[in-house]
């Protein structure tokens, strides 16, 4: 492990040690002692395994006969009985102490000592050692992560490397629930993994353990579960199987689903059944956790009783978890005030960020903001759902592990520049100007939104009102020269290659940002000096246009959100608005016909679905395809989705898949040329299909699709796929 750039300290600085602290003290002022080069090991032998493999690895050169000691245990352990008083009580705990010849590391637990471990390990990197104590512990009993995104699973070895930071970073917990794979969720969850499959679970348990993680395996069997005793064994088979391989802590989830899979009294009875049949009866196992279909309060429907159901009928062992007032949102006091009582025990959040399975399109870099201080006594966990691409959710990773240890002193932008330097340590400068710059999530389906370009956003909005302010162009010209430069050394760097690999389309993309926004920025500077500059740099910026596009349309090709996006919040759109402006201040001085146009987007996408009214649409070559969904869609009788084009064009065909079969009929598809006389369309749907398609005449060019909801009622379906066929 390369230690980071910075330089070595003359004393521990507490404010560098992550997740911070709960509590510092400088033993006598200035004092520090030398990381010691050998030292006595007095601990009780087995007491705290994974912490004094950690401290071997550590200080790897212990020897017997010096006089300096380390004393490391856990409370109860004879070997710290004298600081018993000064361990924290609460759980995962530690206490340290650094005095001239001794370190004391005396956890609460041996989870405790192990944590306490990895905080000598950051005062070890600093360099000398303050003589100190250290009490500390976490405000929230179960941090860490669910990889629950859609999309590639994490590989075997991300997932090892996570861990790995997951142990470093104080996060206790790692639940395993990738929706696309088959054994977790439909059709295998009831068979047991294959050998392969197995083993690597089997290796990713040894790896949790020696990282003191909860290894949660999730089952997610609501899409076809049946609610008879032998669905109900076959789950209880399934998690004696996982058991077996290793797993001490489960989780049910039941979300996304619809169907007879989402009956509360149904999923109250199969838990309890698992709890008090399976759980109870292993006495090495944590808390059952469940995902309730209802998971957030955009979708629940008080009165229907669902929440309230499992809120009444669940053993209260079991944890509930919930993703707050809507799908992604950050949690506040509001959210839980509203949800514990219903579900008459403390959420379990899953937090749907850094996930980006519905903006596939963005890689979302920046700092974890927005979850309110003082609220941790109304959690009873607080784990981020990631993306699929495991390095680059380690920024925010690190940032969610820093504020579920110590919510009330979390700083987000200083815990944000700590990630960057704990991942890249050689190049962190570089990776924090990209990040910059690839943080926002994009319109969207959720209406999620992050902050973006934020040291530069005052410059830019300088420019948006005046091309020729010269700070301004001065200003952001640096900093596209500075992103340009950031993406050629990290795409060029090997520090941390899976990490680079993840970033490179859009680390390719910041570039050609950064030398597009230098190309205009030189535009307006050449405005009026001679035409060959300026002809010059409005033909790279008209060639950087098309490598930008062209970019977004072969890179990161998913089904869902493809191509690439870097700065799409006010970076890019501010670039192509003084492009637009400059190129016409220059057609105006020179009566030329030069493209002002930056780059469009012809189609326009309206709806009054609420979970589909911010779907983004966008052309790809002859389709236009509306960004799919993940979720249960609610339908609303007589709403509808629309398509617009500025121009009329000639539409072919449309495929559709509402991942339902049968439900064609429940729909009408009409067009129109210009919004007032409409046409309908026959649907067809193949018997027990979910694709519907419908060839569309092409007689007439037309301005304006839409599909209805005729059937009268309100009804749920998938949203998996939206695409028209456009005539050459
Ligand atoms: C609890 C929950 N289940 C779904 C939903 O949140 O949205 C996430 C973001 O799209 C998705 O990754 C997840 O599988």
């Amino acid at each position: 492990m390369v230690w980071g750039a910075t330089p070595m300290l003359a004393q521990t600085d507490a404010s560098l040690l992550q997740p911070k602290v709960q509590e510092f003290e400088l033993s006598q002022n200035e004092k520090t002692v030398a990381v010691p080069s050998s030292y006595q090991l007095v601990l009780t032998e087995g007491s705290c395994p994974h912490a004094a493999e950690a401290l071997k690895q550590l200080l790897p050169n212990k020897q017997e006969k010096t006089e300096f000691k380390i004393i490391l245990g856990k409370k109860g352990d004879k070997a710290v009985k004298k600081y018993a008083k000064k361990i924290p009580s609460h759980k995962e705990g530690y206490y340290i102490e650094v005095d001239d010849h001794c370190i004391v590391i005396a956890g609460a637990d041996a989870r405790g000592a192990f944590y306490g471990v990895q905080t000598l390990a950051q005062m070890v990197r600093q360099g000398d050692l303050s003589l100190c104590t250290i009490e500390d512990y976490p405000d929230i009993a179960f941090r860490g992560v669910v990889e629950g995104f859609y999309g590639t699973p994490w590989s075997h070895e991300a997932r090892m490397r996570q861990l790995a930071f997951y142990g470093r970073n104080k996060m206790n917990t790692y639940i395993y629930g990738p929706k696309d794979d088959p054994y977790h969720s439909s059709p295998n969850w009831r068979k047991p993994y294959p050998e392969k499959e197995a083993a690597q679970i089997h290796a990713l348990i040894e790896q949790a353990a020696r990282n003191e993680v909860n290894f949660v395996w999730a089952i997610h069997p609501g899409k076809d579960i049946k609610w008879t005793e032998a669905d109900r064994d076959a789950l209880i088979q399934k998690f004696e199987a996982m058991y077996q391989l290793g797993v001490r802590s489960f989780a049910v989830f039941f979300d996304d689903i619809s169907g007879d899979g989402t009956d509360p009294v149904r999923q109250a009875e199969l838990l309890n059944y698992i709890d008090t049949h399976f759980i109870q009866q292993k006495h090495d196992v944590t808390p059952l956790v469940m995902c309730p279909t209802e998971y957030n309060k955009s979708w629940s429907d008080v009165k229907g009783g669902y929440l309230t159901t499992l809120g009444k009928m669940l053993n209260p062992s079991i944890q509930i978890m919930w993703t707050g007032d809507r799908v992604i949102a950050c949690i506040d006091k509001p959210t839980l005030d509203w949800i514990n009582p219903l579900i008459q025990r403390k959420a379990y959040i899953w937090w749907n960020f850094p996930v980006n399975d519905y903006v596939r399109d963005h890689l979302l870099l920046g700092p974890v903001y927005g979850n309110a201080k003082g609220i941790q006594d109304e959690m009873s966990g607080f784990v981020s759902n990631p993306m699929e691409h495991a390095e680059s959710s380690k920024i925010s990773l690190y940032s969610v592990a820093d504020y579920t240890w110590n919510l009330d002193t979390y700083d987000s932008i200083q815990s944000w520049k700590h990630a960057i330097q704990d991942l890249l340590p050689q190049k962190a400068a570089y990776l924090e100007t990209f990040a910059t710059h690839c943080s926002d999530l994009g319109t969207n389906g959720h209406g999620f939104r992050r902050d973006e370009s934020v040291p530069l956003q005052p410059m830019l909005k300088v420019l948006a009102q005046d091309m020729n302010a010269s700070e301004a162009v001065d200003s952001v010209l640096r900093e596209c020269m500075r992103l340009e430069t950031a993406c050629d050394v990290l795409l060029a760097d090997n520090e941390n290659p899976a990490l680079i690999h993840e970033m490179r389309p859009w680390l390719k993309q910041g570039k050609l940002l950064g030398e597009y926004g230098q190309c205009v920025l030189q535009m307006v500077k050449a405005l009026n000096g001679k035409d060959a500059a300026f002809m010059t740099y409005y033909d790279r910026a008209r060639a950087l246009q098309t490598l930008m596009y062209e970019l977004d349309m072969t890179e990161n090709q998913n089904p869902y959100q493809p191509g690439v996006k870097v700065g799409s919040l006010i970076l890019l759109p501010t670039l192509n608005q003084v492009y637009t402006q400059v190129t016409s201040t220059y057609n105006a001085q020179h009566k030329t016909h030069l493209e002002t146009k930056a780059e469009y987007n012809p189609y326009t996408l309206t709806s009054d679905v609420p979970q589909l009214k911010t779907q983004v649409v966008r052309a790809r070559h002859q389709y236009v395809n509306v960004s799919p969904s993940n979720e249960v869609i609610k339908w609303p009788a007589g709403a509808m989705l629309q398509i617009a084009v500025d121009q009329p064009v000639r539409f072919e065909a449309l495929t559709m898949d509402l991942g339902t079969p049968r439900v064609a009929s429940q729909f009408t598809l009409e067009v129109s040329s210009e919004g007032q006389e409409w046409k309908s369309v026959s649907l067809s749907q193949a018997a027990e299909k979910t694709e519907i398609t419908a060839s569309i005449p092409t007689d007439t060019s037309l301005k304006f699709i839409r599909l209805t909801n005729k059937s009268g009622q309100e009804t749920q379906v998938y949203f998996k796929k939206f695409t028209l066929k456009v005539q050459k």
